[in-house]
């Protein structure tokens, strides 16, 4: 067990805090000492029928120093573990941004919620007590033994071989308590977790009749987490007693023999007093320590979880138990290239790095394998698209077509191979600029609970009223959208709340047709919860939309396949070419495909088996 975590020190703020805090000790002990120097003289003088002026000048100035510096103390405090958590915070959601959606999946999102509320918010407890606590168990010992080796040196070794028996009772004690506070923390996250998932579930559950029994479950966790709880503060209660009587007998070693010897002569009364004001000193601030160790317990376990996903390579801290390593195993399996320090991903390392030049991209697999845990969903697949080319993914659920649109979103790295986008490789590209060239209408696309005008205006911060409109009608979403109370200004329910999945839809649609300046369209099944009326319509916009631009279009329904260029089937790992059926529409251009897409085999240097396949 070690006093401080030294990743700590990692955190935004705490050096400078920690520098401040050393300051702040070493003139609070010079202020103990002071202060109980001035004292004595004050009341030996006093006991001898004289009134020191000095001393009792220097007692008050000294009083008053210890007032305003244990409120300045409480003030920097305050203000630096505010920073610190506002940096901590902003860090961890910096970190799930640059992650992607790909680890945020396979995280709970209550257990994430509970960490940056109030798993942060339990640092308070460590940056404002503990760690001032634990620096003045350093500084004001030191300043006391220094007083009293020119004062009473019997004394000063008596405290000397005393000092040390309060950390080490305290360390005992801690290592007992240190599991079952961590065990606290993680049956409050999990509980956190459990609650939202709950919540977000509850039309299920009350389908499926499990809401009662699911309210059970709750009950159940909150009642191991009461009993984790009174048990903690049982053992810190229990503690605090132990540190307290060390303490007291302690202080009862030093004064009982100076006693003796202001009886015998052998010691002064102003050299007396000075002992018997300075050795509670020396105790007090270690003792608070211990005690303070209890408290700022849950704030290291939460910030032993806020490491895990900051820095995902570290080791886990001893006394970790499976909640805690499998999120580490999920932050460094699912996303595997991402899981490196914050530095190596996205744009930090990629701002020197070239982006394509605007218009219809070229894309190219060559070898790409990838996946999330065990087995790559792709293994070694190869294929090109050609500026501008309309290209449909289909194949059977579960192929990995979501995955190929993920890795050219860079939500997930190849494992193996390469990915490149008019030439350049996609993994040195600067993804915030690539992004920028995306049109993308995901599957299950994420609606905020903000106005249908600022849902849209998504991709387009700056995009007129007048384009958001355009761009809606070509989504056959203008009609439903002003049919609602205040239009465009209507504000949704958390994720499009109130409206039905094909509305949704249609506003992600919208979404996606007003990045004019888009280059590259990516559609993961953008017309599966639309009537055919409505496909209709919306595909014409998406035909318009695609001139001159490069589209991957991953489709199911007949009517969006036929109206691609060319059919790529993704299937048992492979990406294989598919002859389109033909299209009464006259859409599809299939028949040339294999000689089409030779070529492109040839530039990706692979070989086209008969029928098709990719070997
Ligand atoms: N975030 C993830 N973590 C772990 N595995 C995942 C994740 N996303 C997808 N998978 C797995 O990867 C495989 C391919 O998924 P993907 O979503 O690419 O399939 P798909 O072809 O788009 O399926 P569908 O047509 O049903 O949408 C599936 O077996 C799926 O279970």
């Amino acid at each position: 067990m070690r006093p401080v975590d030294p990743r700590l020190m990692r955190l935004p703020g705490l050096r400078g805090y920690f520098i401040a805090v050393t300051g702040s000790g070493v003139l609070a002990a010079i202020l103990v000492v002071a202060q109980a120097s001035a004292l004595s003289r004050l009341v030996a003088a006093g006991v001898g029928g004289r009134l020191d002026r000095a001393a009792l000048v220097a007692t008050a100035v000294v009083v008053a120093l210890r007032a305003a510096h244990h409120a300045g103390q409480g003030m920097l405090a305050a203000r630096a573990a505010a920073n610190v958590k506002a940096g901590l915070r902003e860090r961890l959601l910096d970190a799930a941004t640059q992650r992607g959606p790909g680890w945020l999946a396979g995280q709970r999102a209550g257990e994430l919620a509970t960490l940056v509320g109030r798993g942060v918010d339990a640092l308070d407890n460590y940056l404002t007590g503990y760690l001032p606590t634990l620096v003045l168990g350093v500084t004001v010992p030191v300043a006391v033994l220094a007083r009293l080796a020119f004062g009473d040196r019997t004394s000063a070794l008596v405290i000397l071989l005393t000092l040390p028996l309060i950390p080490i009772f305290a360390i005992l004690v801690g290592v007992h308590t240190r599991s079952r506070t961590e065990r606290q923390w993680r049956l409050l996250s999990r509980l956190g977790g459990h609650f939202l998932d709950m919540l977000s579930g509850m039309p299920t559950l009350r389908a499926f009749g499990r809401a009662r029994a699911q309210v059970d479950v709750v009950r159940g966790m909150a009642e191991k987490y009461r009993g984790a709880t009174m048990a903690t503060l049982r053992v810190a209660f229990l503690s605090a007693l132990v540190l307290e009587l060390v303490a007291t007998v302690s202080v009862a070693l030093v004064a009982v023999p100076v006693g003796l010897r202001l009886l015998d002569g052998r010691v002064t009364l102003p050299v007396a007093l000075l002992v018997l004001l300075l050795a509670p000193e020396a105790y007090a601030p270690l003792r608070a320590a211990g005690a303070q160790f209890h408290a700022s317990q849950e704030g290291l376990a939460a910030a032993a979880d806020a490491f895990a996903v900051l820095e995902p390579e570290s080791p886990p801290a001893a006394g970790a138990d499976e909640t805690r390593s499998r999120t580490e195993t999920r932050a460094r399996t699912e996303a595997p290239s991402r899981t490196e320090a914050p530095s190596r991903t996205e744009a930090p390392s990629r701002t020197e790095a070239r982006v394509p030049d605007p218009g219809a991209v070229e894309l190219i697999f060559d070898r790409v394998s990838a996946g999330y845990s065990g087995e790559p969903v792709l293994r070694e697949v190869s294929f090109t698209v050609a500026p501008g080319e309309r290209v449909a993914l289909v194949g059977p659920s579960g192929a990995g077509k979501t995955t190929v649109l993920s890795l050219l979103l860079g939500f997930l790295e190849p494992r193996d191979g390469r990915i490149l986008v008019d030439g350049a490789d996609l993994s040195t590209v600067d993804l915030r600029a690539w992004r920028e060239r995306l049109a993308w209408v995901p599957q299950r696309p994420h609606l905020f609970a903000a106005s249908v005008l600022d849902n849209i205006r998504l991709g387009a911060p700056d995009a007129t009223a007048e384009a958001v409109a355009t761009a809606a009608e070509a989504a056959q979403a203008h009609g439903f959208v002003t049919t609602l109370p205040s239009g465009y200004a209507t504000v949704l329910g958390e994720r499009g709340y109130g409206l039905s999945s094909g509305q949704r839809q249609r506003l992600a649609l919208a979404r996606a047709y007003l990045r004019s300046g888009a280059s590259l369209l990516l559609f993961d099944e953008p017309t599966a919860r639309l009537d055919s009326a409505s496909e209709a319509a919306v595909l014409a916009a998406a035909g318009t939309l695609a001139q001159g631009r490069t589209a991957l279009l991953v489709a199911h329904r007949p009517a969006l396949v036929a109206r691609a260029d060319r059919i790529l089937e993704v299937s048992d790992g492979a990406v294989r070419e598919r002859v389109a059926e033909p299209d009464p529409g006259g859409g599809a251009r299939g028949e040339g495909d294999r000689r089409h897409y030779s070529r492109d085999a040839d530039h990706a240097g692979l070989v086209v088996a008969e029928g098709g396949g990719v070997a």
